[in-house]
């Protein structure tokens, strides 16, 4: 039977290696690519038609850090299909990354180095700003544009006698510390990328407690260290070619350093040949990679807070009250000022 899969971000990196790596290994998956960028999906597109002539691969844009956007774009897939199988909610960004140098060879020297390379703790900062909806562009990007897709999107993924799957492609700089319950879009740190990863951490756990009754089950991933354009938005691309060796040689003490897109894509393709019921909502599963450059996927326990979970969840429940009275508002105010127009 066909599986319909929607993969958000698919156009590049992670998101498109596991396009491909679904479509070499089920001939029933049709895909639904979901990007904002309509020029780099029709190419995402071609490209896995050419290894995969007779596959199905639709086009769906879907600008996730927008409301707007994403309530259209859910429209649109609840008139094409009448059931979603697997959710990737893989879109993500990291806007303006300043290393720290200083921490850096701190850390180089420490006995935490190791620590250091698998989650950058300490080393990352980011510059975030507010989107035209009035939310934090991370949190409404990396978590908030894909919750609302998911309660949007409930009719296809609930479906009874059915099972759905949401994955998250998740990451190790995760870090409860820089999450805030009190300041949920990290409005006012330095850290809105790992907070936003933390948070979908928290969000798919809420789901599974309140969604696998009807059918529906979340898990996430993390893919590793991966050379994709968000990598190379933290340091140049000749810097990343330059220190490729080093990295060779780390990979021997940290197997976390994936860095193909294809292998940080194992967890998500692995996930797709899992049964929902063998998996741990609590775990994160790791895409890893062996210092003989064997790719493999591992789980590990999350640091997480039930009681700090359930409260996030109802926050984001009244976020999107909040969002959806405002667009209505925003509609109603540019009727008037349209049926104004018209009298004048
Ligand atoms: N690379 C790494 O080392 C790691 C990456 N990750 C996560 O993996 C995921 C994929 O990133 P990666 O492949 O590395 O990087 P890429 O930049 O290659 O991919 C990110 C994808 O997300 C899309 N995207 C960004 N913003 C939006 C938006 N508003 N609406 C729709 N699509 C959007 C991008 O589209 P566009 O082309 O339009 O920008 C692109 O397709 C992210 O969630 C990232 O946080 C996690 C851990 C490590
Ligand atoms: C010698 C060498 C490898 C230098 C690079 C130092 C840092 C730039 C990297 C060390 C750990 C990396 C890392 C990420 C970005 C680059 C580093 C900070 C991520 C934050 C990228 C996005 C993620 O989601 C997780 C990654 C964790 C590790």
């Amino acid at each position: 039977m066909e599986k319909v899969v929607v993969v958000t971000g698919a156009n590049s990196g992670i998101g498109l290696a596991l396009c491909e790596r679904l479509l070499s290994s089920d001939s029933q998956v049709r895909l639904c690519l979901a990007c904002r960028n309509m020029e780099r999906a029709e190419a995402a597109r071609a490209a896995l038609l050419t290894s995969h002539s007779s596959a199905r691969v639709d086009l769906l844009h879907l600008d996730v850090g927008s409301v707007p956007s994403v309530l259209g774009a859910a429209e649109e897939v609840k008139t094409r299909y009448s059931r979603i199988d697997f959710l990737y909610l893989n879109a993500g960004i990291m806007p303006n990354p300043t290393v720290d140098i200083r921490a850096f060879f701190k850390g180089l020297f420490s006995r935490n180095v190791i620590n250091m390379f698998a989650t950058a703790e300490g080393l990352l900062t980011q510059q975030d700003q507010l989107n035209s909806d009035g939310l934090q562009e991370v949190f409404a990007t990396n978590l908030f544009g894909h919750f609302l897709l998911i309660r949007e999107l409930e009719p296809l993924l609930c479906q009874p006698g059915h099972t759905s799957r949401l994955v998250w492609t998740s990451s190790s700089n995760a870090r409860r510390s820089a999450f805030s319950i009190e300041d949920i879009q990290h409005r006012r740190g330095k850290e809105p990328y790992s907070s936003s990863k933390y948070a979908s951490d928290m969000l798919s756990l809420a789901l599974n407690t309140h969604k696998n009754k009807q059918g529906l089950f979340s898990s996430v991933i993390c893919p590793g260290l991966v050379m994709t354009n968000l990598t190379y938005g933290i340091l140049p691309s000749f810097f990343w070619t330059l220190i490729m060796p080093i990295m060779w040689l780390i990979r021997i003490f940290t197997n976390t350093f994936t860095l193909t897109p294809y292998a940080g894509a194992e967890a998500l393709h692995w996930m797709f040949l899992q049964k929902p019921e063998s998996l741990d909502p609590r775990a994160k599963y790791h895409s890893l990679t062996s210092g003989l450059g064997t790719n493999y996927t591992e789980p590990r326990i999350m640091d997480l807070d039930d009681e700090m979970t359930e409260v996030f969840f109802s926050k984001l429940l009244e976020l999107e009250r909040a969002v959806r009275r405002n667009l209505s508002e925003k509609t109603a105010d540019s009727e008037h000022y349209q049926q104004y127009i018209n009298r004048t």
